[in-house]
């Protein structure tokens, strides 16, 4: 089971092409990183995995379905998709309503609707909230109320598009929490980020994009060693491995347990 690229291109309306050629694969269960600069080309790369964009060439195919056979309603109930501005998600005037309107319109029985929408509250740290207005607060919070709608549906996949933005320490650790989760659950994650010490940290799989397409697909130790990729995907190495470069370590790393084994090998 696996979402899967096959020289996907996609052009915007007005004749822009935002992705050229992409071959990709990602299997049930896997968490990637997507990364890269600005207008590289990956939100409309994820938009195409759920359906919200259809590819203008080649094939996008979910569990070996194309999805220019099916509407994205019927894709998103396999491949979630949290948007990357919770405004643009959200449209209910509080937030249980908000993470309950998909299972209603799926038409889960009751009692499992209130037990997924419970969980997915629990699993995002925003039960108190349940009867505020998402309007009323703040957007780090805001960002969780749109994952938790996602995750109540029990997606097979999930996209989340920029989930570290504005978050604090506090934010990213149930972030990491729900990643976790998710993955033990089965659940593929897919995660959009600029924050790298977030990926290095999370991800054993990283995707750099440039220039509408795929440049590198590997272990952070493919991606943040590589000149090439870092230049063209305009990302910095994390500051660990910043660090480890400055001080020519023997061994190079990217990781805090690592660097601190180095560093003690030096000074004892
Ligand atoms: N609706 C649209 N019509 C025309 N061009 C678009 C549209 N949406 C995006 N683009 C263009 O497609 C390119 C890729 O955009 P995309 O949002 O996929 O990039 P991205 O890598 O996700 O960037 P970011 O990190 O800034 O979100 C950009 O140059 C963008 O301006």
């Amino acid at each position: 089971m696996a979402i899967e690229f096959k020289e996907v291109s996609f052009k915007y309306p007005n004749g822009y092409l935002a992705n050229e050629k992409l071959n990709l694969t990602i299997h049930e269960g896997e968490k990637v990183a997507i990364v890269g600069q600005n207008g590289a080309g990956k939100t409309t790369a994820v938009k195409l995995m759920n359906g919200l964009h259809k590819p203008s060439e080649g094939t996008v195919l979910i569990d070996g379905v194309d999805t220019k056979t099916k509407t994205t309603a019927q894709i998103a109930k396999a491949v979630g998709y949290v948007f990357q501005n919770p405004d643009d998600q959200i449209f209910n005037p509080d937030v249980y309503s908000e993470v309950a309107y998909m299972l209603k319109k799926l038409k889960l029985p009751e009692k499992d609707l209130k037990g997924r929408v419970k969980w997915a509250l629990e699993l995002t740290d925003t039960k108190k909230y349940r009867k505020k207005n998402p309007l009323d607060i703040p957007y780090p919070i805001r960002k969780f109320v749109t994952i938790a709608a996602v995750l109540a549906t029990d997606p097979k996949y999930i996209i989340l598009d920029e989930p570290t933005a504005g978050q604090d320490t506090h934010g990213i650790k149930i972030l990491e929490k729900i990643m976790d989760e998710m993955t033990e659950r089965g659940t593929a994650v897919i995660t959009i980020t600029h924050d790298m010490g977030f990926v290095v940290n999370n991800f054993q799989r990283v995707i750099a994009m440039a220039h509408k397409n795929i440049i590198a697909d590997g272990t952070p130790q493919d991606i943040f060693w590589n000149e090439k990729v870092l230049r063209e995907a305009r990302i910095c190495r994390p500051q660990i491995g910043e660090i480890s470069a400055g001080l020519q370590l023997e061994k190079q790393t990217l990781y805090m347990n690592e660097i601190v084994r180095e560093i003690k090998r030096y000074v004892q």
